[in-house]
């Protein structure tokens, strides 16, 4: 817990003390929806279009039950590890938490042939899968090489990300720092392994964020823009739940590494893609300074009032179609996590169809 944030969970055990009540501790909350409705209620440039945002969940909703969207689709992407493909269940654990470790920043200025991309495999990838091949190709040549993070240099880092373009990953330095801190902090706190960072939560999907977003300042995603002015920081949290909803997805909710009672607690992950998609879907509009800064991909700072805007309300979009979506469909098992991931692969399918309408945000930062 850093500094200028209270402990939520010691202030309630303290208000229930005080109030004669029985000790039973909060369930724990990781504040991003709150976050989100907050800077929602105060956006200027960044509204929601409530018409738009019915139909869309009436579309997504019938596109995910034609596609059957669950959490087995996670496994189903032939560059994600899983025990049905032999992994075992401890390299996933430590394979998804290195992924969203670095799963920031993908996009480049350049054009789809020089951009960075990793081959592997026969083919080129690019953005978050140039990610994901980089990982797997370096495994195959030496399957020990994250675990000692002495030896990890940037020449080290060079190399598992070569890209196959002139273009070289994006903040590769940054990258370093991130797996850095981790080995540091898992060797200090976690007995050197992401396990047993992931089963000091006990199944909570809610603890398991706040303890990423306490203990790894590169996991920290909070911001407290000055147009933004509250006590609170904004938390939005992005790689600790989109990590979280990796492993849930990958072990289908089941086991010490997959099970999170608490998983519906999870919200939308505040990315560059999905503001795209709900734009492309008409759900969010923004204001004309803002829309020609997208169009004309102009670079919008990280924690800049517009960046904080783009990336709350969407979390916030998301939970209003989820909310319609279960509102239309009682009992319908969907929750922000299907419901963003369905987003992403659309938007990503759009994107190769050369479908996309408009530019996602340009940003560069290690958030998402
Ligand atoms: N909100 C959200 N953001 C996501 C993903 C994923 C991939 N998740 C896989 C797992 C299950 C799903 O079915 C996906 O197949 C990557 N990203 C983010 O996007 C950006 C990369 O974009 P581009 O450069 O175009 O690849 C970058 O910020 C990255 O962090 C997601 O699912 N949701």
């Amino acid at each position: 817990m850093s500094d200028s944030e209270p402990d939520l969970e010691l202030l309630e055990l303290l208000r229930q003390h005080i109030a004669g009540k029985p000790q039973v501790a909060a369930e724990p909350d990781t504040g991003v929806l709150e976050s989100a409705e907050y800077v929602y209620n105060n956006s200027i440039d960044v509204a929601l279009d409530m018409r738009s945002c019915k139909n869309a969940a009436r579309a997504i909703y019938s596109q995910m039950q034609t596609k059957s969207y669950s959490p087995a689709t996670w496994a189903a992407h032939e560059l994600h590890p899983h025990p049905s493909k032999g992994d075992k269940p401890e390299d996933v654990v430590a394979f998804i938490f290195t992924m969203d470790l670095l799963n920031f920043c993908f996009w480049s200025e350049r054009g789809e042939e020089e951009r960075f991309s990793i081959e592997y495999k026969g083919r080129r990838w690019t953005g978050y899968w140039s990610l994901v091949a980089a990982l797997q190709r370096a495994l195959e040549e030496d399957p020990h090489f994250w675990q000692n993070e002495e030896e990890l240099t940037l020449s080290t880092l060079k190399h598992v990300f070569r890209s196959a373009t002139s273009e070289e990953m994006p903040l590769l330095a940054a990258r370093l720092s991130c797996l850095r801190e981790a080995g540091q902090i898992l060797y200090e706190k976690f007995s050197c392994h992401p396990l047993h960072l992931v089963t000091s939560s006990n199944n909570s999907a809610a603890r398991l964020v706040n303890t990423l977003a306490s203990n790894f300042s590169c996991f920290n995603d909070t911001h407290s823009p000055p147009s933004f002015p509250r006590k609170k920081p904004i938390r939005l949290l992005k790689r600790a739940q989109i990590l979280v909803a990796d492993l849930w997805a990958c072990f289908e909710g089941q086991g010490p590494y997959g099970k999170f009672y608490d998983i519906d607690k999870i919200t939308m992950f505040a990315d560059y893609r999905i503001p795209q998609m709900l734009n492309q879907l008409g759900c969010i509009q923004y204001s004309p300074p803002l829309e020609t800064a997208v169009q004309l991909k102009r670079d919008i700072p990280s924690g800049s009032n517009w960046e904080i805007q783009l990336r709350a309300c969407s979390i916030w979009c998301v939970e209003l179609i989820r909310r319609e979506i279960l509102r239309e469909n009682p009992g319908a098992r969907v929750n922000a996590i299907l419901i963003d991931f369905f987003l992403y692969d659309t938007i990503k399918e759009m994107e190769n169809e050369g479908r996309e309408r408009a530019p996602h945000h340009r940003t560069r930062s290690i958030w998402y």
